[in-house]
């Protein structure tokens, strides 16, 4: 291999741009020794040239537009931290691509709609294009399953993969705070989307996922086949009472491959609160991949931030200067095919919180709905109440989603339910 210097455009100098430029500053020799050949940056663009963004940009040139940016003669790597579905992102990628150079980026929105025809470009070009910082942010997961777990037939693939949601759930938790309030400091903290509505909507972890599946189960991305419930409507009612009962809620994303087809959802789940998943705290994000041969394995580590995501971008970028290729989505992108979407029909036991009359015989019709719905107790719990209104904790014996929907909607119109009832699925970990 060449020690001719691999030559990098940053388009993005946000919370992750900055990062890169950060790492390449401070490490640039030990870059060079491990990849053997020099990483610099040749030219960077963003939205304000004049902001003050804390690290010295002069050495480099400048772009106004990305697309110009990945166009340039002086340019070998594409690295996009911009972000968003379309737009300038998208722009600057094709143009990379098509132009055979080669793209890393840390845009999840973006592959996750436009994941299948980037690597068909890519792979046509004898480029690469990765995504490490996508999925999970510093956790090297992408890594993990197409390298290190290679040889493996996936069974299921799982994660807490937002690390805003992951935030907003503990500090709740653990201050009592108003959601609005903690949302706010995640943002002053670099963690969430542009848009926050993402993060806490379930569609940024929905993302990732998406992108975790195609990798392992070597189908093509299908972001519109995931089963999607945000955090919006957790409260602290509900982190209090699943806590009590042994349990933590978390934004959980699951996909299997069954014999229907594939399975992806990402919703909030209990966990057992001893579990892996159950003590995540804060922005750290984990990723469990089962394989059949390994058995589970458990990645864990911050899922957000300057510092993690950057560092996952240039893991790709040193990966690249060495000469290392690999299809994009673990298998040659022309061969990915679309698996066909199951449905949620894996029995799961579930979690509901009842807001009840406190009177006589109203939990023996509670317990026929659920009977007649085919939903079966296994613990319950009534809370020391003033007042008329009793809170009531269930949870179930392994249950049809379908079932608990049909039991929740009778419950839910009953003149005793004074609240809308809340189901949750307890994910077995
Ligand atoms: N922040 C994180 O923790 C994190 C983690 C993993 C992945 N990501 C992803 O990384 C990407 C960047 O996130 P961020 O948090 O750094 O965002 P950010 O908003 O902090 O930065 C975005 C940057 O893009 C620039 N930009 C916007 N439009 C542009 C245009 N038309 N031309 C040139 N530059 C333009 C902005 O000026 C800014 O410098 C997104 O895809 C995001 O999903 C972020
Ligand atoms: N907004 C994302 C950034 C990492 O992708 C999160 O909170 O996890
Ligand atoms: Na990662």
């Amino acid at each position: 291999m060449s020690n001719t210097p691999l030559r990098l455009g940053l388009a993005g100098l946000g919370t992750v741009g900055v990062g890169v430029v950060k790492i390449l500053q401070r490490h640039g020799a030990m870059l060079e020794a491990r990849c053997g050949r020099p990483v610099r940056i040749s030219a960077v663009s963003a939205r304000s040239r004049a902001r003050d963004r804390g690290v010295d940009l002069s050495a480099y040139a400048w772009e106004d537009d990305p697309v110009a940016l990945a166009r340039r003669e002086d340019v070998d790597v594409l690295v996009e931290m911009i972000g968003g579905e379309d737009g300038p992102a998208k722009a600057a990628a094709v143009a990379a691509l098509s132009a055979g150079k080669h793209v890393v980026t840390a845009n999840k929105a973006m592959l996750a709609r436009h994941g299948q025809e980037l690597a068909e470009l890519a792979e046509a070009a004898g480029a690469a294009l990765r995504f490490e910082a996508a999925v999970a942010g510093g956790i090297p997961v992408v890594k993990a399953l197409t390298e290190g777990l290679a040889a493996n037939r996936v069974e299921r693939v799982m994660g807490v993969m937002n690390g805003t949601c992951n935030y907003i759930l503990t500090q709740m938790e653990r201050t009592g705070a108003d959601y609005a309030e903690v949302l706010a400091e995640a943002q002053r903290l670099g963690y969430a989307e542009a848009d926050p509505a993402f993060d806490v909507g379930g569609v940024d972890a929905a993302h990732k996922l998406a992108l975790l599946a195609a990798a392992a189960f070597g189908t093509r991305v299908d972001f519109e086949g995931v089963a999607i419930e945000g955090i919006e409507r957790i409260s602290l009612a509900d982190i209090r009472a699943a806590r009590d009962m042994g349990y933590r809620i978390k934004l959980l994303g699951v996909a299997r491959m069954t014999e229907d087809g594939l399975e992806q959802r990402m919703t909030p789940c209990l966990v057992p609160a001893a579990s892996a998943l159950g003590q995540l705290d804060g922005v750290t994000n984990a990723v469990v991949l089962e394989g059949d041969f390994v058995g589970q394995t458990v990645f864990e580590g911050p899922g957000a931030g300057e510092g993690p995501t950057a560092s996952a971008i240039m893991a790709d970028v040193m990966d690249i200067a060495a000469g290392v290729r690999r299809p994009v989505f673990g298998a040659p992108a022309a061969r990915l095919t679309a698996a066909p979407r199951a449905m949620d029909a894996t029995p799961a036991a579930f979690y509901l919180r009842l807001t009840l009359a406190d009177a006589p015989g109203v939990l023996a019709k509670i317990a026929f709905a659920l009977g007649e719905e085919g939903v079966s107790i296994h613990r319950m719990r009534q809370y020391d109440h003033e007042g008329a209104a009793a809170p009531v904790l269930i949870v179930t014996h392994p249950a049809r989603r379908v079932d608990i929907d049909a039991a929740m909607g009778r419950i839910g119109a009953m003149d005793e339910s004074l609240a809308t009832p809340v189901a949750l699925r307890i994910e077995k970990v």
